[in-house]
C-alpha cells in the first residue's frame, strides 16, 4: 500500500492558520464575512454549500447565503450582485457555478468585484493565474491540489506532471499553478490520443475529468503521485473519485482518497481566501 495523501490533515492545518488569522482580525474589530450566492437548488451546489458552511463556522467566519430563484432574470441577478459588491461588511463572494443557462456567465463574470472574488470567477483573477501573479485568487479546488503537494513537500521543480481535464474550474488553472512552480505540464482532455499511455508517463498525475473510477492502474506509473479531484457517486450511492482507488493504491507511490482527499481541502482554501480578501480590503 502506498502512502495516503490525507486531505483531512492538510485541511486541518490550513484551518488552524485561518482560525489564528480570524482572531487577529477580530482583535482589530473586523469580522470577516463570506456571501454565497446560489441560484436555485442544484444538488451539487447544496452539497458544497453544506461543507462550506460547516468549515466557515469552524473558522469563525460569518457566512450568509443569498438564495435566488432559479428563474431570476440576468438583469435582476446583476443588480443583486452589485449590491453584494457594494456591501462593505462582505469580504468574500462565492457564486455557485454553473449558473442557469439564461444567465450568461460571460457577462456576469465582469460584474463580480475582483477583490472579493474568492473562487476566481472574474477575468482579472483568471488573468492573474495565467500570469503567475499570486496577488489575486486562484480557484479553490486547484489551490487545494497545490496545498496538498506543498504540505507533503512534493518537489515540483521540473517534475513530469500530467493533468487530466482542461476545464476552467479544475484542469486549466491547476496546470498554470503547477507551471508557476516549474513543473513540466501536459494537459489532457477527451480528444487526447493514447490517454492511458500519456498518463502512465507522469511522475505526478492530477485527475479532474468527472468520470467515476475511470483512471485505473494502467494509467499510473509505478511509484507515481496521484491526486484525484473527482467527486462522483458510484453505483452504491457512495462518494468516489475519477480514480479507481482500489486498483491504483498499490501501484501509486502516494495517492489521495475520495472522500477525504482534495475535496476536503477545498473549503479550507475557501476560508483562507476569505481572510486574504478581508485583509486586502481593510488594508
Ligand atoms: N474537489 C472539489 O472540490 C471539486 C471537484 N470537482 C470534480 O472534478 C471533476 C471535474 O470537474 P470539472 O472540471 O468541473 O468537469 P468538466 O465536465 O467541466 O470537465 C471535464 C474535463 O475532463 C475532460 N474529460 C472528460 N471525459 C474525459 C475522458 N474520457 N478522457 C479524457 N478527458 C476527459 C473533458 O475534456 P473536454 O474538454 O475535451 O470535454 C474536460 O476537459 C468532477 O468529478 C467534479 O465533480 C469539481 C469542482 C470542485
Ligand atoms: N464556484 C464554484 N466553485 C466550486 O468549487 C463548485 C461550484 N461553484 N458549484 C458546485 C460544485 C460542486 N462542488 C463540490 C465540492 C465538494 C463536494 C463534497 O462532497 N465535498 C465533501 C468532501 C469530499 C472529500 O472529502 O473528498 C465535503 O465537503 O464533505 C461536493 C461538491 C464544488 N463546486
Amino acid at each position: 500500500m502506498s502512502e495516503l495523501l490525507s486531505g483531512k490533515l492538510v485541511a486541518e492545518s490550513i484551518k488552524e492558520e485561518t482560525v489564528r488569522a480570524v482572531e487577529e482580525l477580530k482583535k482589530r474589530g473586523v469580522e470577516p464575512k463570506l456571501k454565497i450566492i446560489r441560484v436555485g437548488e442544484n444538488p451539487s451546489d447544496l452539497s458544497y454549500e453544506r461543507g462550506a458552511l460547516k468549515r466557515m463556522a469552524g473558522c469563525d467566519i460569518k457566512t450568509e447565503v443569498l438564495e435566488l430563484d432559479q428563474g431570476i432574470s440576468q438583469d435582476d441577478f446583476i443588480a443583486e450582485l452589485e449590491l453584494v459588491n457594494k456591501d462593505d461588511s462582505v469580504h468574500g463572494i462565492l457564486i455557485f457555478r454553473p449558473l442557469p443557462k439564461h444567465i450568461d456567465e460571460n457577462v456576469v463574470k465582469y460584474v463580480v468585484a475582483p477583490e472579493k472574488d474568492v473562487d476566481c470567477f472574474s477575468p482579472i483573477n483568471v488573468a492573474k493565474v495565467m500570469e503567475g501573479d499570486r496577488s489575486g485568487f486562484a480557484p479553490c479546488t486547484p489551490s487545494a491540489v497545490m496545498e496538498i503537494l506543498g504540505h507533503y513537500n512534493i518537489d515540483l521543480n521540473g517534475a513530469n506532471t500530467v493533468v487530466l481535464g482542461r476545464s476552467m474550474v479544475v484542469g486549466k488553472p491547476v496546470s498554470m499553478l503547477l507551471l508557476k512552480e516549474n513543473a513540466t505540464v501536459t494537459i489532457c482532455h477527451s480528444k487526447t490520443k493514447d490517454l492511458s499511455k500519456v498518463a502512465a508517463a507522469a511522475d505526478i498525475l492530477i485527475v479532474g475529468i468527472g468520470r467515476a473510477k475511470m483512471v485505473n492502474s494502467q494509467y499510473v506509473k509505478e511509484g507515481a503521485i496521484v491526486l484525484d479531484v473527482g467527486i462522483n457517486v458510484d453505483e452504491n450511492g457512495k462518494l468516489c473519485g475519477d480514480v479507481d482507488f482500489e486498483d491504483c493504491k498499490n501501484k501509486a507511490g502516494m495517492i489521495t482518497p475520495v472522500p477525504g482527499g482534495v475535496g476536503s481541502v477545498t473549503t479550507s482554501v475557501l476560508a483562507k481566501h476569505v481572510i486574504k480578501a478581508c485583509k486586502l480590503q481593510i488594508g
